[in-house]
């Protein structure tokens, strides 16, 4: 009873890069949830479709009610059924009809209002009274790629996890020190850096990608040095990004040079080498199954190899990346695949099969903390988000409170 919907109401409002999003408040008898949905920018061809034609303005105005009339009268606990049926009023597999950024905004609403209907927060009410794990965040430094301009590195995050932290606000305060200290290091590489940052915040440097791992390494070090705690970097290289299927190369424009898959097998396999990179995403196009398998069997357990625009949170996806020793870590976005139930299905099965699952933010972002909540419940050894700005922190700050509330917090283990 207490969690029975009585209402639901979708609202436009703006996210992080000044695009319309889709923000979903579902009212129970006893309680309310409210979530909004991220966008990518660098997105994977086979993550569901974020807005139908006519983007947020026909949900608002037409899909709205019909999410009300089905809704209204269920059980927000019921979480699976619900999911199951915004699949049905979509109606098609890639969810093209209404968005898969309407359905997962009602999924995280739904299941924020289940919780707070029995006064939960929704880590303990999605995962049980006994998490205690907090995630290490995989903080965002430097930017290029699609979430920069022009002349900036061709990689496209530059991240690290202070993977010596002993809680969570020592974990973010690292971050944040790394990212101060990656502005004085650019500023003696880049003559003409303006202090422009990227759509996740990090520094967009004009520099090329070699520069760019060295700075980032000096930094982990000299910041890991000063802190007393270990540091790593970390990539995403959003290799789909500077693919040319028609050359069949990558192609990295700020560097003038091109690699087929053998030699970005090297490239990649060098750096992680040279760096001693804790964590490398993406590092080969979206198709390139193989590619991810021959480097995944090389680095062994030394790197952790994830899949983002390779899964796209897609547990049949996932399921054939298994199968190939593809990847040892997945990025899970559940604006990727619509629904909590599904996301939590992926998840079961990364777990089950030693993969890692990382929660993961998107780059067009809103202040909604819902994942810091996931990577909790889900007990993720990681979450990826920026490191500054109000919406990464948004996020970072939710698991300081996190970290507070539990009885026996302690961070979680790879
Ligand atoms: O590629 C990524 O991992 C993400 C977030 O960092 O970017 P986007 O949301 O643009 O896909
Ligand atoms: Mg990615």
């Amino acid at each position: 009873m207490d969690s029975i919907i009585e209402d639901v109401q979708v609202r436009k409002i703006l996210d992080s890069r000044g695009n319309p999003t889709v923000e979903v408040d579902v009212i129970t008898w006893n309680g309310f949830g409210r979530a909004a949905a991220p966008s990518g920018a660098s997105t994977g061809s086979r993550e569901v479709v974020s807005f139908p034609e006519g983007g947020v303005d026909v949900i608002v105005s037409e899909v709205e009610e019909v999410l009300a009339c089905e809704l209204i009268g269920m059980d927000a606990e019921d979480i699976a059924t619900i999911d199951e049926v915004l699949r049905e009023v979509d109606g098609t597999d890639n969810l093209s009809a209404i968005g898969g950024n309407t359905t997962v905004a009602v999924s995280m609403a739904v299941a924020k209002a289940a919780a707070a209907s029995y006064n939960m927060p929704l880590y303990k009410y999605l995962g049980g009274n006994l998490v205690n794990e907090m995630p290490f965040p995989l903080g965002n430094m430097m930017n290029g790629g699609a979430h920069a301009g022009i002349n900036a590195p061709d990689i496209q995050e530059f991240l690290v996890v202070p993977i010596g932290a002993n809680n969570i606000v020592e974990g973010i305060f690292a971050n944040a020190a790394i990212h101060k200290k990656l502005k004085e290091l650019i500023q003696t590489k880049d003559s003409n850096f303006t202090g422009g940052k990227g759509d996740e915040g990090g520094w967009i440097p004009n520099i090329t990608n070699d520069i760019a791992l060295e700075i980032q390494a000096q930094a982990c070090e000299e910041v890991g040095d000063e802190l007393g705690i270990e540091i790593r970097p970390a990539l995403d290289m959003a290799a789909s990004e500077f693919w040319r299927d028609d050359e069949e190369k990558y192609v990295y424009g700020q560097d003038g040079i091109k690699r087929d898959t053998g030699d970005q097998l090297e490239f990649v396999k060098d750096i992680i080498e040279t760096y001693n990179m804790f964590y490398v995403e993406d590092p080969f196009d979206e198709s390139d199954f193989d590619g991810f398998s021959q480097l995944t069997s090389k680095v062994k357990d030394d790197c952790l190899i994830c899949g983002d625009d390779l899964f796209v949170t897609n547990k049949e996806i996932l399921a054939k990346g298994i199968k190939m020793n593809a990847a040892n870590a997945i990025i899970i976005k559940p604006n990727q695949i619509g629904s909590l139930s599904e996301t939590y299905a992926t998840v079961k099965l990364a777990k089950e099969n030693d993969i890692v699952p990382v929660v993961s933010h998107r780059s067009g972002e809103t202040t909604d903390d819902t994942i810091a909540h996931l990577a909790v419940a889900f007990g993720s050894p990681m979450i990826k988000t920026g490191a500054i700005g109000g919406e990464r922190i948004a996020k970072l700050n939710e698991l300081v409170r996190i970290e507070e509330e539990l009885p026996n917090p302690k961070m979680n283990v790879f």
